[in-house]
């Protein structure tokens, strides 16, 4: 019974073949089912709800789905991968009539589910079903046994391309009142200022960077903005102070301190032109609503990122009671400790300083392993303490741009989210431009943190011209008198001429508008990603001048001496760290903090 209704819910054009093949496996129509069931994946068996249309569609997270998750670590290079697999199940299936129009209309839905749950969800859905055994068997047959014309045709479904699906719905949904015009190179080329390719070398990437350093040269007009260095409680249990519409002390005197920022009037920021603005500690009260459902005691962000660390630092601390116990301090001692150090991904310079300060003092002597990391705390802090610095926005350029960029994965569209929300808060207005345009839950992730922040968020198709959609960003920004623009990236290491070839293009149609722009380039750096990461830096920064870098993921599962390694051999400003997810989870980054915490000793 069950079987019969099934097939007149998937085969509209085949009715009476379906109905024929009914009757040839009259005998027993409950076995269908089996015969269905059989036909999936050995890892699951029980189809719940069955195929209903809607879930159908269910299939097409597929390509995303489980990749982006898993490229982010380490393997840049398997995130394409996600990609092309719908393709190869497209070509299977192409019997049947394809008109399903639902799929369409469904396509973007499963991929918005596709980079949050991915994980979780993806192993109770019916859809794997037909996911992982799609391979040719079940195409062939597909003719003759309407079962497995379902599946076909749920291939057909899981195999459409996202690309068409996806970027229907977007273009329609009024971003932010501000809608991006998608035309790609053609629209940039038709600006005032037509983009050359060729012309503008990479001299012109030297001479922004050594342009952005002039912001900091800026002579008296300059406001400092303090975004308040608050208390290290958790703010989330703020009143509706927010409401109070305090003035912005226009020189920053720090003794509004429980002014929260949100009630900084914008106008005061954005009247005031040529000021700075310092960015460190965010000013909560205005807490999202929606955090309001979060768990209630949250840990403190050091907490979170001691946590974090604590596997790195209990496997140093281990390894360094190991090489000290009942031991003096001698070559070997040393030559031990400094191997440990480099496991621990230290680096070579940070591991020397570490043993050379320990054998300048103690040679000869009984040392604690609790002694030991006293001193590589101390010297931690001492490469970390120089490019602990806030981030400061030059908000003479109006408006002020951040380039995002970094691998897929490392954290980008949730940092400029959360970025987004420390800067709003304190009265400044920004501007999000999703020019990641090769993944469409990217832009949808960032119209949400778009609207989160209340920030208008311009995108545009997917797979158009990210150079393009941040010319008109930059436009849109400007017209709008925006404080900040803040544009996403894609992050495809795969590809790396692809990528380079992007990066720069957007890098060289901004300065069109300003030749300063971007004025910060900001790399996000994946702290549970071990040596590769330092490579990342040196690619990027190369690239796209990167001057400034966030880590994330410090909460995770973080192998937190990377960062001491790329401080010592780039030497770029780190001005804050991820400590979660959510929006209130980006610290300003102290060296102190963090060498404590890595040395075991906080
Ligand atoms: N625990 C933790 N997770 C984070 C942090 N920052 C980002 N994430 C998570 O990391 C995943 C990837 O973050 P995204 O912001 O999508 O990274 P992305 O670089 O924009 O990735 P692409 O869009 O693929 O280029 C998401 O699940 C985020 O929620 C952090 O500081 N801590």
């Amino acid at each position: 019974m069950a079987f019969g209704f099934i097939k007149k819910v998937f085969s509209f054009g085949k009715k009476e073949v379906v109905e024929e093949k009914v009757d040839e496996t009259a005998p027993l129509p409950p076995l269908n089912l089996d015969a269905l069931e059989a036909l999936k994946p050995a890892s699951e068996q029980e189809v719940p709800g069955f195929l209903k249309r809607e879930e159908q569609a269910v299939p097409a997270p597929e390509p995303i789905a489980p990749e982006p998750e898993k490229i982010e670590p380490e393997t840049p290079a398997e995130a394409e991968a996600p990609v092309e697999e719908p393709a190869e199940i497209a070509t299977e299936s192409e019997a049947p009539v394809q008109p399903e129009e639902p799929v369409v209309l469904e396509g973007p839905a499963v991929v918005e589910v596709a980079p949050e749950a991915a994980e979780e969800e993806a192993t109770a859905e019916p859809e794997q079903e037909v996911e992982p055994d799609l391979p040719e068997p079940v195409a062939e047959e597909a003719e003759e046994d309407p079962a497995e014309e379902v599946l076909a045709e749920q291939a057909e479904l899981a195999a459409e391309e996202p690309t068409t699906p996806i970027a229907e719905p977007l273009e329609p949904e009024p971003v932010a009142e501000i809608e991006a015009r998608s035309e790609p190179e053609a629209d940039v080329a038709a600006e005032p200022v037509p983009v050359a390719r060729e012309s503008e070398p990479e001299v012109e990437q030297a001479e922004k960077q050594s342009e952005t350093h002039r912001a900091e040269e800026e002579p008296a007009a300059t406001i400092e903005l303090e975004v308040v260095e608050e208390a290290e409680t958790e703010a989330t249990a703020e009143p509706a102070v927010s409401e109070a519409p305090a003035p912005i002390p226009q020189e920053a005197p720090a003794t509004a301190a429980p002014e929260p920022p949100a009630a900084l009037p914008e106008q005061a920021v954005a009247r005031s032109g040529a000021g700075k603005v310092t960015v460190s500690k965010k000013v909560e009260q205005k807490a999202e609503v929606e955090k309001a459902a979060e768990p209630a005691p949250k840990r403190s962000w050091f907490q979170r990122m001691r946590e974090g660390l604590a596997r790195s630092s209990r496997e140093l601390s281990g390894n360094i009671a190991g090489v000290f116990t009942k031991r003096k301090l001698d070559e070997e001692t040393l030559q031990d400790l400094e191997d440990v150090l480099i496991r621990a991904d230290l680096g070579v310079e940070t591991a020397l300083r570490v043993t050379d300060s320990l054998a300048s003092s103690r040679y000869g002597k009984d040392v604690s392993d609790t002694e030991v990391r006293a001193v590589m705390a101390a010297e931690v802090e001492k490469v970390l303490g120089p490019v602990a610095k806030p981030l400061e926005l030059d908000l003479s350029h109006k408006p002020h741009v951040i380039l995002v960029v970094g691998v897929n994965g490392t954290g980008k569209t949730t940092t400029i989210g959360k970025l987004a929300a420390k800067l709003t808060d304190g009265g400044l207005s920004v501007m999000l431009a999703a020019g990641d345009t090769f993944r469409a839950a990217a832009i949808e992730q960032l119209k949400i943190w778009g609207e989160r922040t209340k920030s208008p968020v311009i995108a545009t198709k997917l797979g158009a011209d990210a150079a393009g959609l941040a010319y008109d960003a930059f436009e849109k920004a400007k017209e709008a008198g925006s404080d900040v623009l803040i544009i996403d990236t894609a992050g495809r290491l795969q590809n790396k001429a692809e990528l380079m070839a992007e990066l720069e293009k957007i890098v060289r149609v901004l300065g069109k508008l300003d030749p300063e722009a971007p004025h910060t380039v900001l790399q996000t750096v994946d702290a549970t990603t071990g040596q590769n990461a330092l490579n990342q830096v040196e690619i990027f920064r190369n690239i796209a001048g990167v001057n400034g870098l966030v880590m994330t993921k410090l909460d995770g599962t973080a192998r937190g001496g990377i960062l001491v390694a790329i401080a010592a051999k780039h030497k770029l400003p780190v001005y804050f760290i991820g400590v979660g997810e959510q929006v209130d989870d980006l610290e300003p980054f102290s060296a102190g903090d963090f060498a404590k915490a890595i040395a075991g000793v906080a």
